[in-house]
């Protein structure tokens, strides 16, 4: 490795961080990579509470910051065609809609125009304050999702999911049933947040949404590897080492200050693309 002395202080020539990450990267064996099962996923959150001191709104904006950053690289504001940059972002009851608000703030400083859906909403500070946040930033909240999936298609370039996470337990209750039916019928894309809403955890679901970006939080959980889409994402980069070693995560790293890794498809995994 070349280095330069200045002073006392010995530096690596520019660019070799970059090229090391990449070698790690590319030296990764995406087949061996980790998938959560719902309760682990679980107990890893609870961990991060009780044993770590994390408080929600830490965890959340990060993981919704994450998310906005692997949409923005996904769909670039700039490929945009309606209405310049406008896109839906449904929020469900839990901590996943309260990524989905974060993302929805995160996107919105990098220039999008996001309307927000968030029917179902927790009398929480933390939720209230999402909401207050988005409000001020002047993102619209939708008072009813529109049944003709063609009026979301018309009007939005992309949908984000941020209806159900890791804490899903199916079948959909009648109030979000009719949400997700409509949402299974838009053209423009998906991005899911963590979990594709409606997809058991662990087993997916055949005939569920078919999101063309997913973003694992964490770790991708096992209904991940029923991942037909074209980009997959990891983000919410905040596990300490020592959980991490705990539960045996074998994940890709990060390259170098990212606060999301994209990974392989599993066409591209299986070898079949
Ligand atoms: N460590 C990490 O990676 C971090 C992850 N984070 C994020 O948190 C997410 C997990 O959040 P979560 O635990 O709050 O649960 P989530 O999945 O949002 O949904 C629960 C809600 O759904 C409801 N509900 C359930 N089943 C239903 C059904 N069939 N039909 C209808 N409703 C149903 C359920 O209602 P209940 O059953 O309680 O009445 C409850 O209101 C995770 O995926 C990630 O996005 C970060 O923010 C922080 C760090
Ligand atoms: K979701």
């Amino acid at each position: 490795m070349e280095r330069i002395t200045v002073n006392r202080f010995s530096f690596r020539r520019k660019g070799s961080h970059k090229k090391k990450d990449e070698a790690k990267e590319n030296a990764f064996d995406f087949s061996k990579m980790t998938h959560l099962s719902q309760e682990e996923a679980q107990q890893i959150d609870e961990e991060l509470f009780t044993e770590y001191a994390f408080s929600v709104d830490q965890l959340m904006e990060l993981a919704g910051y994450s998310c906005a950053v692997a949409i923005a690289k996904t769909f670039p504001l700039e490929k945009m065609t309606r209405d310049s940059g406008a896109i839906l972002v449904c929020c469900g009851p839990g901590n996943n809609g309260g990524d989905g608000m974060v993302a929805a703030r995160h996107l919105k400083l990098f220039g999008y125009k996001p309307s927000i859906f968030y029917p179902k909403r927790p009398n929480k500070p933390l939720f209230q304050s999402l909401v207050k946040q988005c409000e001020g930033m002047d993102m619209p909240f939708l008072s009813f999702l529109p049944s003709e999936a063609s009026l979301i298609s018309d009007s939005y370039n992309l949908v984000v999911d941020a209806l159900f996470g890791f804490s899903f337990k199916g079948p959909p209750r009648s109030d979000f049933a009719s949400v997700l039916e409509t949402l299974k019928n838009v053209e423009v894309p998906i991005a899911s947040i963590d979990v594709p809403s409606g997809w058991d955890v662990e087993k997916g679901c055949e005939d569920g949404l078919k999101p063309e970006l997913l973003i694992s939080l964490t770790a991708p959980k096992l209904c991940a590897k029923l991942f037909n889409g074209k980009t997959h994402y990891l983000g919410g980069r905040f596990i300490p080492k020592s959980l991490a070693q705990k539960y045996e995560l074998n994940l890709p790293p990060y390259p170098g200050t990212e606060c999301v890794v994209e990974l392989k498809s599993n066409a591209e995994i299986n070898g079949s693309d």
